[in-house]
């Protein structure tokens, strides 16, 4: 399982004065996800990008563009941000009561859905919204904000939900680093987004950064 992980930036880490040009250089250092947060200033204590800044960022994304929508509600914004054109749409099993709904329109849209779950929600809602997603994100943090440590419980609440989705795609999104990678990947991650662990140092060490993470969580050079 540690030969596919996948390493997915997180462009919030990013400079925004020029994030397509963030995007190009996360590709030629190898990247082959594009993680981008979007925030509401309501669900989340931070406000970041809309629709029209994720369909700007489009074309400059080679690869995946893996979008985590921490908005509530978050369904009379869906169609604007599956019009933009990402590959994938994560939304949170706490922003709204009929989160069956907004997952089965994001595949009746043609992207993959993802199930953002919170540090402190349970992780019961899994055996019954399991077969409706393509991703599962555990967050390591509370989100809203990037640079913060990964809660430590975060292993094992990724271990429970392996057990449960045997198969499923997960991803651990906040405070990974070089350090922890490996327990989350043994636990059952198989993606690790990663914002300051890849941005710190500048463009230069994006490739150095996404090799050693990569190395560190047992998956190869990538
Ligand atoms: O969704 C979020 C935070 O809410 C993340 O995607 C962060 O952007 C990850 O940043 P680091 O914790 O890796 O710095
Ligand atoms: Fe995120």
């Amino acid at each position: 399982m540690t030969a596919s992980v996948i390493i997915a930036p997180s462009i919030l880490a990013g400079d925004f004065a020029a994030l397509g040009a963030e995007c190009r250089a996360l590709a030629q250092a190898g990247a082959e996800w594009i993680h981008v947060d979007v925030m509401d200033g309501h669900f989340v204590p931070n406000l970041t990008f809309g629709p029209p800044m994720v369909k700007a960022l489009r074309p400059h994304v080679a690869g995946r563009l893996d979008l985590h929508l921490m908005i509530a509600p978050v369904d009379p914004l869906l169609p604007a941000f599956l019009e933009a054109g990402p590959d994938s749409v994560t939304v949170h099993l706490e922003a709204g009561p009929h989160v069956h709904r907004t997952l089965r329109a994001i595949r009746e849209a043609g992207r993959q859905a993802g199930l953002a779950i919170n540090p402190g929600t349970d992780i019961g809602a899994l055996r019954w919204l399991k077969d409706e997603i393509d991703l599962l994100c555990v967050m390591g943090v509370s989100p809203g904000f990037g640079g913060q440590t990964l809660i430590p419980a975060t292993i094992a609440k990724i271990r429970a939900l392996r057990e449960m989705a045997p198969d499923l795609p997960i991803e651990v999104d906040g405070g990974v680093t070089a350090q922890n990678a490996r327990a989350l990947v043994e636990a059952g991650a198989t993606v690790l987004v990663a914002g300051s662990a890849i941005f710190r140092g500048g463009p230069e060490a994006y490739g150095p950064n996404l090799r050693a993470l990569q190395a560190a969580a047992g998956g190869g050079p990538g």
